[in-house]
C-alpha cells in the first residue's frame, strides 16, 4: 500500500503546528472541542456493516449535520477552516481526526496513533442515521449498545470516558451544565480520581438530571459517567486508571487512535496490523500453541477482543480447556477474568460448561462467582446444567460443582 504520507508529501508535524495554530490562540483554547468533533464523527460506526465512521466527514451534510448529539460541533470545523484552505489536499475526514489526535497531546496527554489517508464523502448520501452516538441521560447497558456495536470492549469504554477529564458541558449545546475536572484543559486522570474520590449527588435544579461533586458543589457527571462507577464490570477499570496514570494514558492512546480509524482501515494500517496481530494471539491462544502464545503476546494488544462475540484470548484458552496457558494469560498478560463477551460469559463461565476442572480452579480465585450470563445463569448454573444427562465429563463436572458451591458460600460470607 502507498503510504498516504507519500501521497500527499507532506510532514505530518508541520500540519499538527498548524492545527495548534487554529486550536491554541489568544482568542480560544478550542482542543477539549477537537477532541469531541474527532469522536462523533467516528463513534458512528456500526461495526457489522461498515456505515458512520470517520471515513466521509458526513458530518458536513444533514441529518448529521443537525443531530442534537452534535449541537455547537460546527465551531471547530469552521475554526479548522484556514488550515483546510492551506492544504487542501488533506481530507475534511483526515484533519478532523488528526486534530482530535493531536489536542490531546497538546495538552499533556499521550501520543495517539493517527495515519492520513481518509477521504470525504461528495455529498450526505452515506451519512449514518441520527440517534447513533450515546445518550448521556442513559446507563452501563446503553453504553454497551452503543460501544459494542462499534466493537469496543468494556475496558475501551471506560478508558475512552476519561477524555472527560477535559472540557465542559454547555447549557446551549446539550442541556447539560459544567466541568467534569478542576483544569479542564490539562489531559489527564483527575476524572477518574474525581469519580472514585468524590461523593456524588443529583444536581437540585430544574435542567436536566446530572451529579454535582459533595465535596465543592463545583464538578458535575453525567449519568453515563456515574454508571461507570457503580457498573460492577466498569468499575475495576475506573479504580485501575485512578491509580495508575501510565495505564490510562497507555489504554486511552490504543481506544482513541482505534476510534479515529472506525470506517478508515486504509487509513490506519497500522491499526489493522495491531488487529490482526491480536486476532492471531487469540488464535494461538485458542489453539493452545505455548511458545506461539508468548512470543505474539510480546507485541500485540493482548487485551483484544473477537469484534463478533467479544471474546477475549483467556475466554479461547478456557473454553479449549488449555491449562498451560491460563496462568500467564491471567498473571503475566494481566487480561482481565471478569471480562464477559456478548453471551455475557466469562471465561469461567466457559471451562464449567466444559468441565475443565484445573483450568476452573485456577480461575475460581480471580474470578467474580456472582457475574451472570445473558440468560442469568452464574457460573454454578451453568457447571449443573451442563452436569444434567447427555454432557461429557461428568465426573470432572461433579467435583466442580462441589467447589463452586463452596466458593459461593464463601462469598455470601
Ligand atoms: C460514554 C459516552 C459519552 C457521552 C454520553 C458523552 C456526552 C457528552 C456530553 C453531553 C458533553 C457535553 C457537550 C456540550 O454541552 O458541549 C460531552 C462533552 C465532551 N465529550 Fe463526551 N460523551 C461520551 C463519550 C466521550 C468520548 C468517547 C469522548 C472522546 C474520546 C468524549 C469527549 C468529550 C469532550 C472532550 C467533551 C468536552 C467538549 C467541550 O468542552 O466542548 N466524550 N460529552
Amino acid at each position: 500500500m502507498t503510504c498516504p504520507m507519500k501521497k500527499y508529501d507532506l510532514n505530518p508535524e508541520v500540519l499538527k503546528s498548524e492545527i495548534r495554530q487554529a486550536l491554541i490562540n489568544q482568542k480560544v483554547n478550542a482542543c477539549p472541542m477537537a477532541c469531541r468533533v474527532a469522536w462523533h464523527a467516528a463513534g458512528t460506526y456500526d461495526a457489522k456493516d461498515g456505515t458512520g465512521g470517520s471515513n466521509g466527514a458526513t458530518m458536513r451534510f444533514e441529518p448529521e449535520d443537525s443531530d442534537p448529539a452534535n449541537a455547537g460541533l460546527s465551531i471547530i470545523r469552521d475554526l479548522l477552516h484556514e488550515v483546510k484552505l492551506k492544504y487542501p489536499q488533506v481530507s475534511h475526514a483526515d484533519l478532523w481526526t488528526l486534530a482530535g489526535a493531536a489536542a490531546i497531546e497538546f495538552l499533556g496527554g499521550p501520543k495517539i496513533p493517527h495515519i492520513l489517508g481518509r477521504t470525504d464523502a461528495p455529498n450526505g448520501t452515506t451519512c449514518p442515521a441520527n440517534g447513533r452516538l450515546p445518550d448521556a441521560s442513559q446507563g452501563a447497558q446503553h453504553l454497551r449498545d452503543v460501544f459494542y456495536r462499534m466493537g469496543m470492549s468494556d475496558r475501551e469504554i471506560v478508558a475512552l470516558s476519561g477524555a472527560h477529564t477535559l472540557g465542559r458541558c454547555h447549557l446551549t449545546r446539550s442541556g447539560y451544565d459544567g466541568k467534569w475536572t478542576d483544569n479542564p484543559l490539562k489531559f489527564d486522570n483527575s476524572y477518574f480520581k474525581n469519580l472514585i474520590e468524590r461523593d456524588w449527588k443529583l444536581r437540585p435544579w430544574d435542567g436536566k438530571e446530572q451529579f454535582t461533586d459533595v465535596q465543592t458543589g463545583t464538578l458535575m457527571m453525567l449519568p453515563t459517567d456515574i454508571s461507570l462507577k457503580t457498573d460492577p464490570q466498569f468499575r475495576p477499570y475506573v479504580e485501575l486508571y485512578a491509580r495508575d496514570e501510565a495505564a490510562f494514558f497507555q489504554d486511552f492512546a490504543a481506544a482513541y487512535g482505534k476510534l479515529l480509524g472506525l470506517g478508515a482501515p486504509q487509513a490506519c494500517p497500522h491499526l489493522a496490523q495491531q488487529e490482526k496481530a491480536s486476532a492471531d494471539f487469540r488464535e494461538a491462544c485458542m489453539h493452545g500453541h505455548d511458545e506461539e502464545v508468548r512470543q505474539l503476546a510480546k507485541s500485540c494488544n493482548v487485551h483484544g477482543m473477537e469484534g463478533h462475540s467479544g471474546r477475549t484470548a483467556l475466554h479461547k484458552a478456557a473454553f479449549w480447556g488449555h491449562i498451560h496457558l491460563i496462568n500467564f494469560l491471567v498473571k503475566d498478560c494481566q487480561i482481565d477474568p471478569n471480562v464477559r463477551d456478548y453471551n455475557g460469559d466469562t471465561a469461567l463461565h466457559d471451562a464449567a460448561r466444559f468441565g475443565h476442572e484445573e483450568v476452573a480452579e485456577m480461575l475460581l480465585p480471580v474470578t467474580d462467582v456472582n457475574l451472570q450470563n445473558n440468560l442469568g445463569q452464574t457460573v454454578l448454573g451453568v457447571a449443573i446444567e451442563y452436569s444434567k444427562d447427555g454432557g461429557g465429563n461428568m465426573s470432572a463436572k461433579k467435583r466442580l460443582i462441589k467447589k463452586l458451591e463452596n466458593s459461593h458460600n464463601n462469598s455470601k460470607l
